[in-house]
């Protein structure tokens, strides 16, 4: 017997039990406690201390973390030490909320700027602009030493892809996916932007492009699938499948970049569903070694299994099986699922590498490999686990798959990484602006301070009702924290982060995508993909370090030719690095700049370029020299990684 197989045992169980404590999963009119001290945190920092039933629990803290170079001198650093413990109680659920647990002596978080040290103890406390945190028994965390650049635990999927991490198995299985026709089908409307994509430039650098097509009869596709993009609700490809979908049926290799909420998803999915059909898949069936033809990756658990659903929609009705496998749920209904016959297999990294590493996925029969949001899957965080899957066992090499890369933003050096990942003839395919935002988003910016921020959110909430809106923070505590001011303030709202288990992550989800909870307070982790109907505002609490970041955010609205709104919420203090690089990209999406923002991005230093108002390819293909030097308004990539450090791990 294989070890997943026994999974569902008492540990399990014990598990289940502890994990009620720790932080506080908050939803709608009643503030409810659920465990946030997720496994993932349990296997890397030891012991940890499940008080069942009620708050308060007592976390551990979690080890320094300083890596290469930089030594954090918060204090509060120690994996084991006590100054960490948080004391907890008297969280009274159901009678409106009040938080007794206090979090004592929290290590200092490394600078998210630049991977030095912070040597402020308890910056996250700072981070609350003066509303201390009392939410329910979190266990404190040590210090975050800065890497030097290298973030090598950042990586949420690939953590708790695999038994190798110490503590109790997860034995949550996810619902399954819908089996109604209605469902599958269930999709929103285009919007009135959606004709204007005709006039978006698009670039496309490379020997030999095909030609582009300018409907989905062009696209030769089977009957079945044909009838699948109509049910769909698609009449017309957006540019990214117009130019996309042809380039990956002529077979060749593909670095595409086009705006948020584009259509990228299915300018991948259907030339390969295509292909599959056209040249014949073994049909699936069970067998004790999958070899799927394609594997698509994308970064968070949630972000993959949309994908995985829109794969399953498209291959509704013929022998292409496509399976999901990522973090957070159980090993061995996985593996369960993937042994029922694999074609497609979507996944995060760390889970997809542990399959193939248990010899449950063999790789000789792979096709294509897709990197979704792939200057994500290609930063420090995932590259190391992006070189295990192309070094595995049986893994055709660059020559001899297709490799195609999607996303809306990248950097010029992941450009150049990504290479290495790519046939040197791959055709570069830009839609608009490279990293540019998108422009059915209408975009505010006020100024503000960190102590005034709350004041402002609620000011900003009076004017979006109970129309969907997604607030993003940059840390996993300050969510939660965020997430409880709401709740005091009566406003329905749920949050999502990398603490919280992943029942909790997608009963949030659910519970904003119904409306149920309007307001979904978020980290980094929903910042890429998410595809969710009726989201009318974004809310930047805090802005991230990394404008690609922002412009991944804001993309949650907007989408599909619908129009949004965004707001962010600018602390000079915390905020000037970003302010040329946030400057262009308003100005590129024809967005009103503020005088105050130009004056403090004029005055910024430490960046060259300043161009606001340059050529409507901002930067291009990195074999063409790049004209505009986009690279050198970004922040580094090491502060790119610093960002969101605290949730991508
Ligand atoms: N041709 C089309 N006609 C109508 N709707 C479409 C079409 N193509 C895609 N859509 C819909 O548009 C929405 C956004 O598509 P998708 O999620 O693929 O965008 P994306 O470019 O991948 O965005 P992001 O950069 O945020 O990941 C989805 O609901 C999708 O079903």
């Amino acid at each position: 017997m294989d070890d997943w197989e026994e999974e569902g045992t008492g540990t399990t169980a014990s598990y289940q039990a502890n994990s009620t404590n720790g932080a506080s999963t908050w939803n709608g009119g009643g503030c409810q406690s659920k465990g946030s001290r997720s496994q993932e945190d349990n296997a890397e920092g030891g012991s940890w201390n499940g008080r069942g039933g009620g708050f308060g629990g007592r976390g551990r803290g979690r080890g320094s973390r300083g890596g290469g170079g930089f030594r954090n001198s918060a204090s509060s650093g120690n994996e084991d030490s006590g100054s960490n413990d948080v004391e907890g109680n008297s969280w009274n659920a159901g009678d409106g909320p009040r938080f007794g647990g206090r979090g004592r002596g929290r290590g200092g978080s490394g600078s998210r700027r630049g991977g030095f040290g912070n040597t402020n103890s308890g910056t996250d406390d700072n981070d609350e602009g003066g509303f201390r945190s009392d939410f329910g028994g979190r266990g404190g965390r040590g210090g975050r030493g800065g890497r030097g650049g290298f973030r090598q635990d950042s990586n949420e999927e690939g953590r708790d892809g695999g038994e190798e991490n110490a503590g109790p198995k997860v034995i949550y299985v996810p619902p399954p996916p819908p089996e109604e026709e209605n469902s599958i089908f269930a999709h929103y409307a285009s919007g009135i932007n959606f004709d204007k994509y005709d006039n978006i430039l698009v670039d496309v650098s490379g020997n030999n492009p095909p030609q582009a097509i300018s409907t989905f009869e062009e696209a030769g596709l089977c009957e079945t699938l044909s009838r699948n993009v109509g049910k769909s609700g698609y009449v017309k490809p957006t540019p990214v499948q117009k130019y996309g979908i042809p380039i990956i049926a002529a077979r060749r290799d593909l670095m595409a970049c086009a705006q948020t909420g584009s259509g990228k998803t299915a300018a991948f999915l259907l030339p390969i569903l295509q292909q599959l059909m056209a040249d014949g898949v073994a049909a699936s069936r069970f067998s004790e070694v999958q070899e799927p033809e394609a594997i698509i990756v994308a970064p968070t658990r949630e972000l993959i299994n949309q994908i995985f659903l829109e794969s399953r929609k498209f291959a509704f009705g013929t022998c292409v099986r496509t399976v999901v496998v990522y973090g957070g749920i159980s090993t061995g209904y996985t593996i369960r699922e993937v042994l029922k016959g694999c074609n497609v297999l979507c996944g995060t990294p760390g889970r997809l590498l542990d399959i193939i590493g248990r010899g449950k996925v063999g790789l000789t029969k792979l096709r294509y490999l897709v990197l979704d949001e792939a200057d994500r899957m290609l930063d420090m965080g995932f590259e190391p686990d992006m070189r295990k899957l192309v070094g595995s066992p049986g893994m055709p090499s660059k020559e001899e798959r297709q490799t195609l890369m999607f996303s809306a933003t990248y950097p010029e050096d992941i450009q150049r990484m990504a290479g290495e990942f790519l046939k040197t003839d791959y055709l570069f395919l830009a839609v608009g602006q490279v990293g540019g935002a998108c422009s059915d988003v209408e975009q505010n910016v006020a100024q503000v301070t960190q102590f005034s921020k709350r004041d402002s959110l609620m000011e900003f909430l009076k004017t979006t009702g109970s129309e969907r809106t997604m607030v993003f923070v940059e840390t996993k505590r300050k969510a939660d924290f965020i997430a409880t001011f709401l709740c005091q303030e009566n406003v329905a709202t749920t949050s999502i982060h990398g603490d919280r288990e992943q029942r909790e992550r997608e009963q949030a989800l659910a519970d904003f995508r119904i409306g149920k909870c309007p307001v979904l307070v978020a980290t980094s982790v929903a910042a890429r993909g998410l595809d969710i109907e009726h989201v009318q505002h974004v809310v930047n609490f805090d802005l991230p370090s990394n404008i690609d970041e922002y412009v991944h955010r804001i993309g949650r609205t907007g989408r599909c030719g619908n129009t949004g709104r965004a707001m962010s919420f600018f602390d000079p203090e915390a905020d000037t690095p970003l302010a040329r690089s946030l400057v262009k990209v308003l100005a590129g999406a024809q967005q009103a700049v503020p005088l105050w923002l130009e004056e403090i991005a004029s005055g910024a230093h430490g960046t060259t370029g300043f161009n606001p108002r340059g050529k409507v390819f901002a930067s291009t293909d990195s074999r063409k020299g790049g004209g505009f030097q986009r690279e050198n308004d970004r922040q580094p990539a090491v502060q790119t990684q610093a960002a969101d450090e605290d949730d991508w791990e």
